[in-house]
């Protein structure tokens, strides 16, 4: 951890986080951000330094992530609450569809790693971009491995056709300036995230954009059982600004009530059905479907509103049984999501 502790904007305080305090908790507390969780405590980070913390009663481990922003009472190192999120990375609980697995909290980008190499794969890019939508974080689209590839622009080219506007690069992942392209979106207060399938070069980018050796996604913690669970999540700073958390290994991902999320992933679909007769159209052999129309005359490609109908129905299974409460929550979250944020053009 950086030898100073870090001030409050250094972590991303702002404005928006001071307005959820009222004038008591401003002066009784500290703000810390979270940067690993542990069964029945917590690892802060802070102007006060890093702080271990306890849980109230009424706050189980499991409703907290690492990059939470949070409010302490000094005297007794206790959490007294967790402070409106600006964003997350969240999925499906495996096992029970409705639960929300918080998988990280206030990302600023999340970097999604493909390679340009057989591992690339569209639908699978869909899914992350899907997660990102959902859970109000701008996504930042990396492809790896451009050395071992005699021509990375096919790939940007396939990442431009299924994600206009997203940011995306080809690099290698081990060349020294790699650091410095990735940078641009860890400057001060920013925080960032990687998601990507195993041996992509998650850990690779990590460790060039911290200086540490870092091993994304593979730190696994023995229980008090003895079985092997991956929980151990941190934020790392970066050099000059800026603050990287791990996200664990992710082998499946599995969706639930991102319907709106998904259709913004989709935006050409979205776009089309809105001439479709019937409102909830699938855009199958209903009557008077405008996509199907958009199709048949090239505006949109067949493959993705094959991957569309994919998603939204996985999704379907577990949203009947989400509660309004949290659809609303999550419908609030993709209204966030499609607010423009300032990026430059893409690069090759
Ligand atoms: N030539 C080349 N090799 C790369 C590149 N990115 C990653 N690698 C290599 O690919 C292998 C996997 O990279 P990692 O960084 O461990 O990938 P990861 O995504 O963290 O994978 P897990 O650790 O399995 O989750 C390593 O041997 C890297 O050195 C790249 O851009 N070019
Ligand atoms: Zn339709």
């Amino acid at each position: 951890m950086t030898a100073q502790p870090p001030s409050l904007i250094d972590m991303g305080w702002g404005d928006d986080l001071a307005a959820h305090l009222s004038t008591d908790e401003a002066a009784r507390l500290h703000p810390a951000r979270v940067i690993g969780v542990n069964r029945d405590r917590i690892d802060a980070l802070g102007p006060q330094g890093a702080v271990t913390l306890f849980l109230p009663p009424d706050l189980p481990a499991g409703e907290l992530a690492v990059g939470d922003w949070i409010v302490y009472a000094p005297e007794t190192q206790r959490v007294e609450r967790v402070l409106p999120r600006r964003s997350r990375i969240f999925r499906r609980a495996a096992g029970d569809g409705t639960r929300e697995q918080l998988i990280v909290a206030n990302v600023d980008t999340l970097f999604i790693v493909s390679s340009c190499t057989l591992e690339f794969n569209e639908a699978r890019i869909e899914r992350y971009l899907v997660l990102a939508n959902a859970g109000g974080v701008p996504p930042v689209l990396v492809l790896t491995k451009a050395d071992m590839c005699p021509d990375p622009r096919r790939y940007l080219d396939r990442l431009a056709a299924i994600a206009p506007g997203v940011p995306a690069m080809a690099v290698n992942a081990k060349a020294p300036d790699v650091a410095g392209r990735l940078r641009e979106w860890c400057g001060p207060g920013q925080t960032v995230a990687f998601i990507g399938m195993s041996g992509v070069g998650k850990s690779t980018l990590a460790s060039a954009l911290t200086g540490l050796r870092i091993e994304i996604g593979a730190v696994r913690e023995e229980d008090m059982r003895g079985r092997h669970t991956t929980t151990a999540r941190r934020m790392y700073p970066v050099p000059g600004g800026g603050w990287l958390i791990d996200t664990p290994g992710m082998r499946e991902i599995r969706l639930g009530g991102m319907a709106q999320a998904i259709d913004a992933t989709f935006p050409e679909i979205l776009q089309a059905a809105r001439n479709c007769h019937f409102s909830d159209c699938m855009h199958g052999p209903e009557p008077g479907c405008a996509v199907q129309e958009a199709v048949a005359s090239g505006q949109v490609d067949p493959a993705r509103l094959e991957r569309w109908r994919k998603l939204r129905e996985e999704d379907a299974e577990v949203a009947k049984s989400v509660p309004p409460r949290i659809r609303r929550e999550r419908a609030e979250s993709t209204k966030r999501a499609a607010r423009p944020t300032p990026r430059r053009p893409r690069s090759g």
